[in-house]
């Protein structure tokens, strides 16, 4: 196995876990956070791949501080981030971290890292899989040799897109399935919940390009399961505390840690807006978010849409 020299951007809870994950690989790792000392760039000097685990709202800020110049050629970029850019819009603004990265660094290759990877099981050293995607596949591969191991499996994918978005749409769903725990609906409420909403997710991922059957893979169905079923997950823990009655404020101020979903909900609405897609499920998350609705009342204006087939 080559060993390499991997730089870590974030060192939340996401960045330390795949730090660890690199780390018991023997590569050399230097992780870097905006309370470092250290220039970005010197952290990134010399790294064959540079691994960023920054929340969404930080991404610009990051790809800002880099000098594509300085940087050696062979260098891989991977983002490990699950959300939409704020800015987004259909045409002209970048709407996925990676066409943030890429954009800044068109000469380099970069590569999504999505999947089913709640960290504190990861770093109890419980196995799980996750996908690499990037339209350069020997760089996709790259990390995988690079992260592969007994502890974490790690897949490549062609589709960038679908991937990514799998994992930026899973959080948007997985606080609606909170609620529902919340509110103690039910095994059945919470089935149709995450089958309606991952046929949600394909319909937006569909319409950016995805491929369909990404989204039943690890990034999509997978992570939702995950992310669904788990009081690990913050996204689900926004849904679950708004159901007990709680503010947004009060549900975020106590949480660990960043909620991807409560941004990607507002961008997720506005161009589904714009574009005409039907995001029933997202819109009720929205209008709760929002304090615009009860739970309950999210509730049954999900039951009492009007009557359609079965579709996607
Ligand atoms: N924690 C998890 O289980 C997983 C998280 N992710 C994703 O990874 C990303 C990070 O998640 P966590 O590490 O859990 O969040 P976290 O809240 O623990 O850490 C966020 C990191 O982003 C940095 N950051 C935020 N704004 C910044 C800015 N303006 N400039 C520079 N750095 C900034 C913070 O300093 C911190 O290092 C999110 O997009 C999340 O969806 C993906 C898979 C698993
Ligand atoms: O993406 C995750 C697991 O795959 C982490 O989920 P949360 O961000 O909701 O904690």
């Amino acid at each position: 196995m080559q060993q390499r020299t991997i730089a870590i951007l974030g060192a939340g809870a996401w960045g330390t876990t795949l730090a660890t994950l690199a780390k018991a690989k023997g590569h050399t790792v230097k992780v870097w956070s905006r309370q470092s000392h250290e220039h970005l760039q010197t952290v990134i000097d010399g790294a064959d791949l540079v691994l960023s685990a920054v929340s969404m709202k930080g991404v610009s800020a990051v790809v800002e501080q880099i000098q594509p110049a300085a940087i050696a050629a062979h260098t891989v970029f991977v983002t490990a981030t699950k959300g939409l850019a704020a800015e987004a819009s259909v045409a002209t603004k970048p709407l996925l971290p990676s066409q943030i990265w890429q954009a800044a660094l068109p000469s380099h290759a970069v590569v999504v890292l999505s999947g089913p990877n709640l960290s504190k099981e990861i770093q109890q050293g419980l196995p799980a899989a996750t996908v690499v995607a990037s339209q350069d596949l020997a760089a996709a591969q790259t990390v995988q040799a690079a992260l592969s191991s007994n502890a974490f499996r790690v897949y490549t994918n062609s589709d960038v897109v679908g991937v990514e978005l799998g994992g930026a749409l899973k959080n948007v769903i997985a606080i609606a399935v909170g609620a529902c725990d919340g509110l103690q609906l039910g095994t059945n409420a919470k089935a149709a919940l995450v089958t309606r909403g991952l046929a949600e997710i394909i319909r937006v991922g569909t319409y950016w390009g995805a491929k369909p059957e990404t989204f039943y893979g690890l990034s999509g169905l997978g992570d939702l399961l995950a992310t669904c079923n788990s009081a690990l997950s913050r996204n689900y823990q926004v849904g679950y505390g708004l159901a007990q009655g709680q503010s947004l404020s009060v549900v975020l101020a106590q949480l660990q840690g960043t909620a991807e979903g409560v941004n990607t909900t507002q961008v997720l609405m506005k161009l589904a807006t714009q574009q005409q897609i039907a995001v029933p499920i997202s819109h009720q998350v929205d209008r709760l978010l929002r304090g615009d609705i009860t739970p309950q009342a999210a509730v049954e204006a999900l039951m009492l849409r009007d009557y359609k087939p079965e579709t996607r």
